[in-house]
């Protein structure tokens, strides 16, 4: 048996770093869409063979590393049982570090396909609580709600932002995650906001407050921001490299698209509040 299954991406619409937890994890506030546009995965049940393997191994990413094959593990640990084999094919569209969550998104799609291909009935509660322990962006892509995230972006409410249609580029750099966290200049004191439906149609109060140590670190961050910023608000998304413009047609964010400056990759892509994910596997059912 075969199934094949989307991984979208994510976009932060807004970030504000509200304080920092005793373990030095940085406390959020934001506002989670996801994008039509991401990796696509494909599970292949191999009964006659044991364990869980990758049929497309990741450039730079060791295989006990890749999320995947870790999320997939976790599962087996959870279910305490032998399982049927399993190989998975990836087809990685999503830049890796790039903001946009492929890694989180890679191993929530495997978590919900393996919990469906091994019936494990675990609900979508459990497959969020053990998709935290691999990265603080899996349970918003378990869940497949656009959401506000609080914690470290674990505790979600369900949110509704307008739906519309992205330029996202992504800037020739790579920034970890982890090294803009540690950064001495990060504003870390953003007041808490309310969390109101109000706030989320207002794209004009988006703000990420990961941009001003980025746009200084990464010179290529901040030129493109001051070229998307020339046709609307333009914003990091996560820690970055990706940034986003929003826009209320396609043939206004392809226009934009097609005169990009040379050297930029990126993608166009409708923002959608139900995961491509979740919208897929209902249509299974
Ligand atoms: C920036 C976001 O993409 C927003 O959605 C996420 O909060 C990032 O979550 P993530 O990719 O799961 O982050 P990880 O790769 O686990 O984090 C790498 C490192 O960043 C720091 N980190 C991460 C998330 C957070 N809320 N506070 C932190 O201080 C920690 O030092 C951590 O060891
Ligand atoms: N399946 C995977 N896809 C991408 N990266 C993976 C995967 N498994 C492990 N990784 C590791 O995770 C790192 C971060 O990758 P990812 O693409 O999730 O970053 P990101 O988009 O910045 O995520 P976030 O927005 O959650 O910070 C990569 O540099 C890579 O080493």
């Amino acid at each position: 048996m075969t199934l094949t299954l989307p991984a979208p991406a994510k976009l932060n619409l807004f970030l504000h770093i509200v304080g920092r937890r005793p373990d030095g994890y940085h406390e959020l506030q934001t506002l989670f869409q996801f994008l039509d546009y991401g990796d696509e995965l494909t599970f292949t049940l191999t009964p006659g063979h044991a364990g869980v393997r990758l049929a497309t191994p990741m450039p730079g990413v060791p295989d006990d590393d890749n999320l995947i094959l870790r999320a997939a593990r976790a599962l087996e640990t959870r279910a305490g049982r032998r399982l049927p084999g399993v190989t998975i094919a990836i087809d990685k569209r999503l830049p890796m570090g790039g903001g946009l969550g492929g890694g989180s998104s890679d191993a929530a799609t495997t978590l919900l396909a393996l919990n469906h291909l091994w019936h494990l009935g675990l609900d979508l509660d459990t497959l969020a609580g053990i998709g935290l322990g691999l990265g603080a962006d899996v349970p918003v892509f378990v869940h497949g709600q656009a959401a506000f995230g609080e914690g470290v972006g674990e505790r979600l409410t369900p949110a509704h932002p307008p739906e519309d249609w992205f330029v996202v580029l992504k800037p020739d750099c790579h920034i970890n995650t982890g090294k803009i966290f540690s950064e001495e200049g990060l504003t870390r004191d953003t007041p808490k906001i309310k969390i109101a439906p109000a706030f989320e149609g207002d794209a004009s109060r988006y703000r990420n407050d990961c941009e001003d140590v980025v746009r200084k670190l990464y010179p290529e961050v901040n030129q493109s921001l001051e070229w998307l910023s020339q046709f609307g608000p333009a914003r990091l998304t996560g820690t970055g490299a990706c940034i986003f413009g929003r826009f209320p047609t396609e043939s206004a964010a392809r226009i934009i698209w097609e005169s990009k400056p040379s050297g930029i990759t990126g993608f166009v892509a409708k923002g959608v509040n139900l995961s491509p994910l979740h919208k897929k596997l209902t249509e299974l059912e």
